[in-house]
Parts: C-alpha cells; structure tokens; sequence
C-alpha cells in the first residue's frame, strides 16, 4: 500500500510508514504539577509562614512574571512556573489565601515540579516506523503537535458472493433458499483489520452476469465466495479460468479449492462457498496478505500449545484446522463442533483453531497441538 499522510483520527490500527521526530519537548515548559502556590523553597522552610500573593497564574497564562523573593504565585496545575520559583505548595497545605497565603508546612526544591522535556526531548524520535497506531501512540503524536501521519493507506476490498440459491437477511426465506453470509463475515474480518470493504449484491451462478460485476470492480483486491469446486454451476471458475486466474485445491480442510490470479490489472482471490471455508481462507491467506500491504510488523495470528481435551481424527495429507475453545490459562484447547465446513455455528464458537499437521490422522485425548488464537 502506499503512504499517505493521514489525519490522526483515521490512523487507528494503521501502521507508521516514517519515524516520528518531535519538534517539541513535552513538557514544552516547567510547570506546575499541583494547584497550590508556586514559591522559592528557602522562603518556606521555617513554615508555618505567611507570605504575600504577588500574582495568580491560571494553565494557558503565556506573560509569566518572575517571582520575587520573599513572595507566592498562586498557580494552578500545567501552569507555567515563574522564573525564581524551585517548588510549589499543594493547596491543600495552606489557607488558599488570596491576598497574603498561610503555609502550614516547608516543601522540598523541585517539590511538585514537572521539568521541560522530561517526557519527550524535542528533536527525538517518539514513534518508530513499523508501529500499529493505537490509542497510546496517537495521543503521543497530537502531544508532540502532529495533525497527521504518514500511513500505509487502507487496502480497499470489494467483496462478491456468487449463488443463485443466497437471499438477503432481512427477507424472506423460499425452500431451497439460504441466507447470504459470506460477505457479512468476510467485510467484518477486513474491516477489523483496517481495510475497507465493499460489498456487492450476491450474483446468481450466470457467468455472463458475473464477468459484467468483475468488469466494473475498482479495488485493490476482489474477493468472492462461491463457484470453485467441482460442479456443473462453477460461475467464478467458469467465468475466470483461463481469464487471469488459477484454480487450484490446496492441502488443507476446510477451504481445499482456491483460486488467484489477476483480472484485467485486477487482484483476484476466489474463496470456496462454504461460510467455514470462507472464513477460514480469509484467515489463512487474505489476512495475513492485507496485514503484510499495510506493513505490519506481525502480520500472523500468535500461536501457542495446549493438550486437546478430546481423540481428533484428521484426513492424511491433509492440513486440518478444527474449530477450538482455549482456555484463559491456555493449557486446554476444547474442540467445539467437527470438521465439516458447513458448520458456522461452532465458528463462532471458537477462540481459536488446533492446527493438525497433515501427516496426522489421529490425535490421542490429552495431546499437546498447535493452536492458532483468533481473538
Ligand atoms: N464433487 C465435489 N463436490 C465438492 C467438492 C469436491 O471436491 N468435489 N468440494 C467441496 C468443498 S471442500 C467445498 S469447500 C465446496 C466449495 O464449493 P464452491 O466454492 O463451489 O461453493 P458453492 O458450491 O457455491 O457453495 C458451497 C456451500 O456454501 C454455501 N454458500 C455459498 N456461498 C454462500 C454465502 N455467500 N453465504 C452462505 N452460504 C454460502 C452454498 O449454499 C453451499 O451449501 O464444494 C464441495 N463440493
Ligand atoms: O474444503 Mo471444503 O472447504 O472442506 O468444505
């Protein structure tokens, strides 16, 4: 993706493309930590002592006069210090006097004192290139005075489902008819990670219709569900072979028939129909692409091993990802539903999914496995 310069409050989960030099240093000034009296330390050693309130300097006071011997500023907290103040009283160890101030007890040189560039020096790089902008690094930036940031933009994804047999939710359901929820899950999971999507009406299985929504796709990527496998209504894989895009089955279940390529300059990716086989094809292949587009330093899901609380059996020569509950220790990982990819139901049931290598075809209860986190 290229790098635009974007206004703070579109950069969440992007990823810094530049260093961040701050041309301030935070604090910009010293200043006062406290509400209370800013007063030079040898003045109240011998406290209780009352000395006379010479000015009064509010946060956002720009004209700080210096502060005479023998005399107090009152100050509240960001306020400038005066120059020839070492410290400030809390209010709460005086009377708050206006005129003259009581002060009950000495307070230390530096006492509630919050030094230029203690936090950040200016001309110092405060966020490195490569960093996911969260809450934290955005507030860091807007205090150094950014108003934008130079990002890898947001890939833009369109994405299709293709069967003649998908309804909208919302509408109501003929025998025969499923509702539509590919796009729904697939446009969720790439909003999460910070692309846009777009989603397009589902086509019916008619080719020629199909090819007129692809012509008219203006994207990064393409993205459709549906019309891989081996049937006689195949639309994406009627409609593409041969036009950019490969069809291939990879070795893994679910989500075996695959298909990529590039259409007319357009990046394709053609996920197989069932909703576990879409999601679970986003989560291994597009996820991981986009993440990588965007710069992230880290663009797989964390991994860990748990002992599987149930026997697994897996097909041979074949990468199965079971859908699995973790718990929050981490030392247990409890399969939820089979294998099938119909199943979205247990999908949504998951954290996380055990990865069987594909050489296994039985994992005995109590085995340690490899899990991916989802969340
Ligand atoms: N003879 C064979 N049949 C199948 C094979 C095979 O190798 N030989 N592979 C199976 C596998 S594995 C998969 S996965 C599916 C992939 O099929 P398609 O990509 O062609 O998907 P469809 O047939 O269009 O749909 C499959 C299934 O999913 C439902 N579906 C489709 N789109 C959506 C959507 N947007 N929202 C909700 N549900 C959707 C659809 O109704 C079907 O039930 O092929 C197997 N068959
Ligand atoms: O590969 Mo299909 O995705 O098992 O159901």
């Amino acid at each position: 993706m290229p790098v635009v310069p974007t206004p703070l409050a579109d950069c969440r989960g992007l990823v810094l493309a530049e260093d961040v030099v701050a041309p301030v240093s935070l604090p910009p000034f010293d200043n006062s930590a406290m509400d209370g009296y800013a007063v030079r330390a040898e003045d109240v050693a011998t406290a209780p002592v009352s000395l006379p309130v010479a000015d009064d300097i509010p946060a956002g006071r720009t004209d700080v006069r210096p502060l005479e011997p023998g005399t107090a500023h009152r100050i509240m907290t960001g306020a400038p210090l005066p120059p020839g103040a070492d410290a400030v009283v809390q209010v709460e160890l005086t009377d708050a006097g206006t005129g003259t101030v009581h002060i009950t007890a000495p307070v230390p040189a530096g006492k509630h004192l919050r030094r230029v560039g203690e936090d950040v020096r200016a001309g110092t790089v405060v966020l490195r290139a490569g960093t996911v902008l969260g809450p934290p690094q955005l507030g860091l930036a807007a205090a150094v005075g950014a108003a934008d940031l130079p990002v890898r933009r947001r890939p833009r994804v369109v994405v299709l489902s293709t069967g003649s047999e998908l309804v909208e939710p919302g509408t109501p359901l003929e025998f025969g008819q499923i509702y539509e929820s590919n796009s729904v899950l697939i446009a969720a999971a790439v909003r999460e990670l910070g692309g846009l999507a777009t989603v397009l009406r589902a086509v019916p299985d008619d080719v020629p219709a199909f090819r007129r929504v692809v012509a008219d796709v203006d994207a990064d990527v393409l993205v459709t569900s549906g019309g891989v496998s081996a049937g006689a209504y195949e639309v994406v894989k009627d409609a593409l072979t041969d036009h950019g895009v490969r069809f291939v089955r990879v070795a893994i279940q679910p989500g075996g028939p695959q298909g990529s390529g590039t259409v007319d300059g357009l990046p394709v990716i053609a996920f197989p129909g069932n909703p576990v086989s879409a999601a679970l094809s986003f989560e291994l292949f597009l996820r991981p692409a986009l993440l990588t587009a965007m710069g992230h330093p880290t663009p797989d899901r964390p991994r860990t091993r748990a002992r599987v609380t149930t026997p697994l059996t897996s097909p041979s020569g074949k990468v199965q990802y079971r859908r699995a509950h973790l718990d929050s220790g981490r030392v247990q990982v409890v399969p939820v539903g089979g294998p099938a990819s119909h199943l979205l139901a247990s999908f949504a049931a998951a954290n996380c999914l055990i990865e069987v290598p594909a050489a296994t075809t039985a994992i005995p209860e109590g085995t340690e496995v490899d899990v991916v986190l989802l969340t």
